[in-house]
């Protein structure tokens, strides 16, 4: 009998014993996930603890339970697509972005319809009017002509009212930006290769801030982009167009710092071909156009990426508020690149807006873009017309 007693003692304390050992784990693996992160999982103390006394929770590392799974399943957010900007559509950008052109031109256009609004014009207004011109970069000789013929039409036409004049004016204005010229921009894939189109100019001109708004108006158009970052000598300028880029889902192509340009335009010419891309466009390092080196460098990306086919645009940035020294950074360019079109930047930060005649007219080149700010969608297509009723404002 004493057996039977001791084996029934006995299977109790196993079985009490079986049931500690499972009941815990049981309980643990119905915690919800601690939100204390990292590999630690925090547990309740059991309620042996008397009621009352505050008891910290037990912090048992996780590998502690070897044999059982994880406790905290670390959930992975799911993959999400970055999300990309839209660009604002082309059409009407300049129309946009006219209150901030008209802003930076006050001055001028202020200045000129004040003389303009005189009873007589006489021999001191005129050189008012001329002045005012040249101060705002129109250049000397295209002002001279410009007055010349606003004089004799005022003449002939025995023009009266401040509207009369100020209407012939901005004809002859418009008539100076040589609104016939072509501005359009070469990007349209061809002969089952992208348009290329490669990025020249001085330090700090606005290169890389342009490439990245031209890939935006292009993808605005529902083109393909890819960036190629020739600017091998800052490396943050290839960080820049990459960021750029990532905005609006076009690929960069890049190389390593101070490794070669030429490399890198042609790697980036070739992705593009490979991929199918509608326009590259290769953003190359700024250099003095003194620095015959360098210049020899820009040659030779263009030549290397044409080992692909000809460059379809190159485009000289020329920063507006540097006046007429631009003129003489675009001539040399000009010599080493063969230039196709002007972009230029800054125009709201200068009241020297006539500046864009004095480019075409002395390099015969057409200005095929204005930069109008430093936000992303603040580059606008050149219109003359348009840029003309902005640099002479109301008449109001
Ligand atoms: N206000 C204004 N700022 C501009 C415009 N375009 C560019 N910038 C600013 O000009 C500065 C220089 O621009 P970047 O694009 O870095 O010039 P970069 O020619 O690539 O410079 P480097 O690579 O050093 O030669 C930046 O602060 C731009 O935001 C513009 O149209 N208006």
């Amino acid at each position: 009998m004493e057996y039977v007693v001791a084996a029934v003692i006995l299977l109790v304390v196993l079985l009490a014993g079986a049931i500690g050992l499972v009941v815990p784990r049981m309980r643990r693996r119905e915690l919800p996930p601690s939100s204390t992160g990292g590999d630690t999982a925090t547990l309740e103390r059991p309620s042996a603890a008397e009621p009352g006394v505050e008891t910290p929770p037990l912090v048992v590392p996780a590998e502690a339970d070897e044999g059982l799974p994880p406790l905290i399943v670390e959930e992975k957010p799911a993959e999400k697509a970055p999300e990309l900007d839209r660009p604002e559509p082309t059409a009407g950008r300049l129309v946009r972005l006219r209150a901030r052109l008209a802003r930076s031109q006050n001055v001028f256009g202020k200045g000129l319809l004040s003389v303009l609004s005189r009873d007589h014009l006489d021999e001191d207004a005129w050189e008012e009017i001329e002045d005012s011109l040249i101060s705002a970069d129109v250049g000397v000789e295209a002002t001279q002509v410009i007055v010349g013929r606003l004089r004799e039409r005022v003449r002939v036409l025995g023009s009266r009212t401040v509207a009369e004049v100020r209407e012939q004016l901005a004809e002859e204005l418009v008539s100076a930006l040589e609104p016939e010229m072509d501005r359009t921009l070469r990007t349209t894939p061809h002969d089952g290769r992208p348009a290329v189109m490669l990025v020249v100019g001085v330090n700090g001109a606005g290169k890389t801030t342009t490439c990245g708004k031209i890939g935006r108006v292009l993808i605005a158009d529902g083109r393909t982009v890819l960036f190629g970052a020739a600017d091998t000598f800052r490396a943050a300028a290839a960080d820049q167009i990459q960021t750029w880029g990532e905005r609006v889902g076009a690929e960069t192509v890049r190389g390593p710092e101070g490794g070669d340009p030429a490399s890198v335009a042609f790697d980036a010419v070739k992705r593009g071909i490979d991929t199918g891309i509608d326009t590259v466009i290769v953003d190359t390092a700024g250099r003095l156009q003194n620095k015959v080196g360098l210049m020899d460098e820009l040659g030779k990306v263009k030549r290397v990426v044409e080992k692909h086919g000809p460059v379809d645009e190159t485009l000289l940035i020329l920063d507006a508020t540097t006046g007429q020294n631009g003129l003489e950074q675009a001539r040399v360019f000009t010599e080493v690149v063969d230039v196709t079109g002007v972009v230029l930047t800054k125009l709201d930060g200068t009241a020297k807006g006539g500046i864009v005649i004095a480019v075409q007219r002395k390099l015969g080149i057409p200005v095929k873009l204005v930069g109008l700010g430093e936000g992303p969608d603040d580059l606008a297509p050149f219109e003359p017309a348009a840029f003309v009723e902005a640099l002479l404002g109301s008449a109001a």
